[in-house]
């Protein structure tokens, strides 16, 4: 994964928020309300209260017949396509590394995920948050996005330099400002990863909320635009998750219950759309 990498994903995204028609996988503002909460109702009424303030395109792996990808005309986003799709297979490289770099860290063999992380069952999500008065963005439960946690293995963030992520401290319970660091990617732990690893490895919750203001005019606070790229990794869908071999023992038992990562991916997502 290199800058240019990085940069001409970037690019290509900008432009595509700049041009409705290109527009796929369209998730429109007030559609999404993300939290820890997995309850149907609860999602609902605090969708219709404070939803995130965002829009979002999401791209899956390009073969699935299921989740079909649905791209814009060549002519109105020149080289959108093939961009997405590098980017999306540096990501699933990249997640191949740092999963065996875990895997070493838990006393696994170094390519003990390899065979079950390799069927790219991942989810690109190109964000774009509109400006926004900062006072309304301040509002009782209102955010860019709510508290939640992701649900895969691991998402690699790239945030433009705008701000306003902020990552909860476990042992604080203080959410701490993320700031964006050039050329740096935020890597985020999630639940799967969380249930894998009997919590050694424990998802991070995190929100988008307003930045440190900026003043564009005299009388009004506005929290400019900001866009990122969420790449969430995940085991196969077919992998079941279940307590590592070396993450239990006396004293320390599994914790959850076996899933695959099709019924726990599936069952958050039901949750949060319905
Ligand atoms: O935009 C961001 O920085 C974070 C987005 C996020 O957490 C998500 O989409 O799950
Ligand atoms: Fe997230």
């Amino acid at each position: 994964m290199t800058d240019a990498n990085i940069d001409s994903a970037r690019l290509k995204s900008q432009l595509a928020w700049e041009d409705p028609r290109s527009n796929r996988g369209y998730v429109q503002i007030g559609r999404e309300r993300v939290t820890q909460s997995s309850d149907a109702n609860e999602i609902a009424k605090l969708r219709a209260k404070a939803p995130d303030f965002k829009e979002s395109m999401e791209i899956g792996r390009d073969w699935d017949e299921t989740w079909k990808n649905q791209w814009p005309q060549e002519s109105d986003a020149p080289r959108f396509k093939q961009t997405m799709l590098d980017f999306y297979q540096t990501c699933h490289d990249l997640h191949v590394h740092v999963m065996r770099a875990i895997a070493l860290g838990l006393d696994l063999e170094e390519t003990y995920f390899d065979h079950k992380i390799d069927e790219q069952c991942h989810n690109l999500r190109l964000l774009s948050y509109p400006p926004i008065r900062t006072d309304l963005l301040r509002q009782d439960g209102q955010a860019r996005a709510g508290a939640h946690s992701d649900y895969g293995t691991l998402t690699l963030l790239f945030q433009d330099s705008v701000g306003g992520l902020e990552v909860q401290n476990p042992h604080t319970m203080e959410y701490q400002a993320a700031s964006p660091i050039p050329g740096s990617i935020v890597v985020n732990a999630g639940d799967l990863l969380a249930r894998w690893s009997n919590d050694v490895l424990r998802s991070t919750l995190h929100r988008v909320v307003a930045p440190p203001a900026r003043k564009v005019s005299e009388t009004e606070g506005i929290t400019p635009a900001r866009q990122s790229m969420a790449f969430f990794c995940n085991p196969n869908f077919s992998t079941e998750i279940s307590c590592l071999p070396t993450c239990s023992g006396p004293g320390k038992e599994p914790k959850y219950a076996p899933v695959t990562t099709e019924q726990y991916i599936v069952g958050r997502l039901q949750a949060t759309y319905i």
